[in-house]
């Protein structure tokens, strides 16, 4: 078995095994050759998963990662943790599920407990949202009048597909016409066109800065003959490409100042502790009417960790602690005779 063989030279390390379960995309984007090393290097042996072969052939894994939907694949992962209860999931599929829906995705930061006192004047929430079930509820002026223009409209399944990714910005009531519910209309914010992607990896938090969707002036709103509403998919996604506009908004990436760092850490473990994942991203944007307001817009499970600065170490610091959970000598090293699987 791959997984139990010492590799030359390493005869008295103890080797582990972690399967990763993911669409081939992803596994592209993140099994890189740079991280499959570092982990090697510390004994942890990289190897996929084939999700249409039972679980049970493959292995003996010490960890499983996995980002990969459908009921045959949630039942193959209940079997696995039902035969081996001690091998981590990263993570439960029950819990991963909460943020395929816009609308519970972003109900557990409302519900967050943060110590706001240790952090002066730094608030965070959610921007005002509403969930559209019908074409018929757009007309509707009663569900619409907690909201101010312009609206940002997403659909209500942030599932991974291509689709789920598409928005639209909205300027007034003519251009609700064209949408296609279930949605979520989300007042549009403006934020200086900087979006803060807090990448999470267990107790690890990492804050980068990407370009965002920039600020809507009055005069756009206020327009009428204006296009009512403005597709457009993953902007803090695109390649980097550069139009006099994009220098612009680069400079001011450049420039904006990164919420406080003890902040950001405590969102984030607040949000690993309520939603019980330990890879994740969420994307907070400032509030330019209130300077020191946060808001919360998107989280996201397994996200891109290659775009994360250092991520070979991070992740390979996060397997080492994942397998050595249950050891009670976590830095020692384990007898190298223990083939098991913990
Ligand atoms: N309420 C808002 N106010 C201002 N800008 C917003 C708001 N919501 C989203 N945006 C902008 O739209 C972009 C896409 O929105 P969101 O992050 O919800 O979509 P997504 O497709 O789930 O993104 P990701 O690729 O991170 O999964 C954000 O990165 C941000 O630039
Ligand atoms: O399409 P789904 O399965 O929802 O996942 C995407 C996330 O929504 C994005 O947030 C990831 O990009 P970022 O890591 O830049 O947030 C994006 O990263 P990737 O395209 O590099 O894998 C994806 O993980
Ligand atoms: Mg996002
Ligand atoms: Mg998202």
């Amino acid at each position: 078995m791959a997984g139990d063989e010492p590799l030359p030279g390493d005869g008295q390390r103890r080797r582990y095994l972690i399967g990763y379960a993911l669409a081939p995309k992803k596994q592209q984007s993140f099994i890189q050759p740079s991280l499959v090393s570092r982990a090697a290097g510390r004994g942890m042996d990289l190897v996929p998963v084939d999700p249409s072969r039972p679980l049970p052939e493959q292995g003996p894994f010490h960890l499983l990662i996995h980002k990969l939907y459908g009921e045959e694949w949630r039942g193959q992962l209940d079997a696995f943790s039902a035969a081996h209860p001690a091998v981590p999931v990263v993570d439960p599929p029950h819990a991963i599920d909460r943020l395929h829906n816009r609308i519970s995705m972003l109900q557990v930061v409302s519900e967050l407990d943060v110590p706001l006192h240790a952090h002066h004047h730094h608030t965070f929430g959610i921007p005002s949202q509403v969930v559209v079930y019908d074409a018929a509820a757009l007309s509707d002026s009663g569900l619409l009048a907690a909201l101010r223009f312009p609206l940002i409209a997403k659909p209500l399944v942030a599932d991974g597909t291509a689709k789920s990714h598409k928005m639209s910005l909205v300027y007034h009531r003519e251009g609700l016409r064209k949408l296609r519910p279930p949605l979520v209309l989300q007042e549009f914010v403006n934020h200086g066109g900087v979006i803060f992607k807090v990448y999470v990896v267990g107790a690890h938090v990492t804050c980068v800065k990407r370009r965002s969707l920039p600020d809507v002036s009055s005069d756009v709103l206020q327009d009428a003959s204006a296009e009512g509403s403005l597709s457009f998919s993953q902007v803090s996604n695109l390649p980097n490409e550069r139009t006099a506009q994009e220098y612009y908004d680069d400079m001011r990436l450049e420039d904006a100042i990164m919420p406080p760092t003890a902040f950001i850490n405590d969102i984030a473990a607040a949000l690993r502790r309520a939603l019980g994942l330990h890879l994740f991203n969420f994307d907070m944007i400032r509030d330019a009417r209130a300077g020191d307001r946060y808001l919360v817009i998107d989280i996201n499970y397994f996200p891109g960790y290659a775009k994360m600065p250092g991520y070979e170490t991070v992740l390979t610091d996060f397997f080492w602690e994942m397998v050595h959970k249950d050891d009670d000598t976590p830095n020692l090293n384990p007898n190298p005779n223990d083939e098991d699987v913990k």
